[in-house]
């Protein structure tokens, strides 16, 4: 996948502007997320895993947030079910022209509409999976249990629900131990200390993390009887709901 080195933060801003998924971000998107999300690569691969064992044949599966289209091509390089439809779905209009750009690099037999909207505007049908890549902890806290209770509603019985995320720890004491953790990781894939403070500054009104504990009740509240982590590296996790 093509993408520049991210460099947005390396300049110091008097004032630094909230976090948007805009054209510049769009275009270092790849290497952005690579190095800030610990695990990133290996939830994508599983991602393709999962597609594989739960997608069932005439059925849709929803990548919601697709940003580039990585969780998409990862689902489409696995899957050998017939007659899939994959629905792709960011509103960022950079976003969305660069994951064409993607998706066209490669040949497939599983059919992808692309979308540029709101995820809480979708209507679920005939779902078999739906992906949330790090997308639901930038939707304000109040629309959050609608969105997961209205996938619930789309999913085909035995189908499931990827939902990764940065999490918040009510321990204090792990909260630093995890976010030091995090830092250091960062620090380690070559960000330095101004380009942390100042992305750290960007997201801190856009980006809302739940603890795990709300998840699990979240789940459980919009429906789902069966959750776990599959994934947990510092402060990012990965989950699973069957319904
Ligand atoms: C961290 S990125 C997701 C990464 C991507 N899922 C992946 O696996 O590479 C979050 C994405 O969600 C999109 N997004 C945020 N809020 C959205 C909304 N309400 N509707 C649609 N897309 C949204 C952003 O534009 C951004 O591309
Ligand atoms: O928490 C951070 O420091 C991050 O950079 C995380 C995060 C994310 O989890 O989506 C935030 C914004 C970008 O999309 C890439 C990574």
């Amino acid at each position: 996948m093509n993408s520049e080195l991210d460099n947005i933060y390396a300049t110091a801003n008097s004032q630094v502007a909230d976090f948007v998924f805009d054209k510049k971000v769009a275009g270092v998107f790849n290497d952005m997320i690579r190095r800030s999300v610990p695990g990133y690569g290996q939830i994508i691969n599983t991602i393709g895993d999962f597609a594989k064992s739960f997608v069932t044949e005439n059925s849709n599966i929803y990548d919601l947030g697709c940003s580039l289209g990585s969780a998409t091509l990862s689902i489409r390089r696995q899957i050998e079910q017939r007659n899939c439809k994959i629905i792709a779905v960011d509103n960022s209009e950079s976003m969305i022209q660069r994951c064409n750009e993607n998706l066209s690099a490669y040949v497939s037999d599983t059919q992808v509409e692309l979308i540029c909207g709101d995820i809480r505007d979708i209507a679920f049908e005939n779902a078999s999976m739906v992906v949330l890549n790090f997308t639901l902890q930038f939707l304000p806290v109040a629309d959050r249990n609608a969105l997961i209770t209205s996938i619930y509603q789309g999913l085909l019985p035995g189908g499931i629900l990827v939902l990764s995320e940065k999490l918040r720890f009510e321990d204090e004491t792990i909260q630093q131990l995890l976010d030091k953790h995090h830092l250091d990781f960062k620090r380690a894939n070559g960000y330095s200390e101004l380009e942390i403070s100042q992305k750290r500054s960007a997201l801190e009104n856009v980006m809302r993390p739940d603890t795990l504990t709300h998840h699990t009740k979240r789940f459980t509240e919009c429906g789902f009887s069966h959750s776990s982590v599959w994934f947990q590296c510092f402060n990012f996790a990965s989950m699973v709901a069957v319904k």
